[in-house]
């Protein structure tokens, strides 16, 4: 396989990532709210998209279903003469299968990869590197590989992920450790050009400010222009402001992740006219009527979206 080199000129991932959900209807993917969605999200201040992630419901979308969504996401970038990096997300447990997928899914519009770690077998840390390595080896296109031991199991060390950083095609790295030590450690040894992207929504600000080049948040599906700003302002090296931005901003994760991801933020996305249904797909149920009635109230509160001071 041809190998990706890392620019070390380039500016790499960075920014504010959006795992887009994945609209249904009666049960179908729906195209139309795709569009409508990618389409909105064109005019905001995103950097990327990871399609069929955790949030896009990866898990529970058919090949044929995925290799549709990223048509139409494409197309609809294409359409509006834009240019926005469309990443995939993929998951699973069997090295062999991921290495098909990434054959299958080669001449797909997208730019790279976020493969998640693999999730039940709990593998150890020479089987992980064996892993990611055989991925790399196996796909034309860049890796972010996405460790989050809450959902998977399995926790990538630093030590072994250090090594992976080496191979050309292993490009980042978003991150879900949820061991304050380890993403700070991780921060401080990485090498240049490696980019590391956090996934907690909650401790969006605290990854920055520590370091991190941006984040990969479902909650930045809602008030996402707010999401960007914080970034923007800790750029511009104003931290007061972007600490006082953060402080109104943070109840929204904790609203959008008080009930199974991404019930909430689809319900949002219904009530706002993105997505013509909030349906998602078992095992994740719609969200209750106590959170439903919640979202609503913010949404008829909140500040619209890029005026927080
Ligand atoms: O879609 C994703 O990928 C995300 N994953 C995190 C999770 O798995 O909980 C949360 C993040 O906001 C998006």
């Amino acid at each position: 396989m041809e190998k990706v080199t890392r620019d070390p000129n380039s500016p790499g991932l960075s920014g504010l990532w959006l795992p887009l959900i994945t609209p249904f209807l009666e049960g179908a993917l729906d195209e139309a709210s795709t569009r409508r969605l990618v389409a909105h999200y064109l005019e905001e201040p995103v950097d990327g998209l990871i399609l069929a992630a955790t949030t896009g419901e990866g898990l529970t979308l058919e090949k044929a279903e995925v290799e549709r969504l990223v048509a139409v996401s494409a197309e609809t970038i294409a359409e509006k003469g834009r240019d926005l990096p469309l990443y995939l997300g993929l998951s699973g447990s069997d090295t062999r299968k991921l290495v098909k997928a990434l054959a299958r899914t080669a001449d797909w519009p997208i730019v790279g990869y976020l493969i998640a770690c693999p999730y039940y077998s709990r593998p150890s840390q020479a089987g992980l590197f064996q892993h990611f390595t055989a991925l790399a080896e196996g796909s034309s296109k860049p890796i972010m590989i996405y460790n989050i031991p809450y959902r998977t199991g399995v926790n990538l060390e630093n030590e072994t992920l250090l090594r992976l950083a080496e191979h050309p095609n292993i490009v980042g790295l978003k991150d879900c450790c949820a061991d304050a030590s380890q993403s700070f450690e991780l921060l401080r040894d990485r090498p240049e050009g490696f980019a590391v992207l956090t996934g907690e929504d909650a401790l969006y600000y605290s990854a920055l400010v520590q370091g991190a080049d941006g984040g990969i948040l479902a909650s930045g599906h809602v008030m996402t222009a707010d999401f960007a700003g914080i970034r923007t302002r800790l750029l511009q090296g104003d931290q007061p402001a972007a600490l006082r931005a953060w402080q109104q901003l943070s109840p929204i994760p904790r609203l959008l992740f008080s009930e199974p991801s991404p019930a909430a933020a689809k319900h949002w996305l219904w009530r706002s006219g993105l997505i013509a249904s909030p349906e998602v797909r078992l095992p994740i149920t719609p969200a209750t009527e106590v959170l439903a009635r919640q979202i609503d109230r913010e949404i008829a509160q909140s500040v619209p979206s890029g005026l927080i001071p």
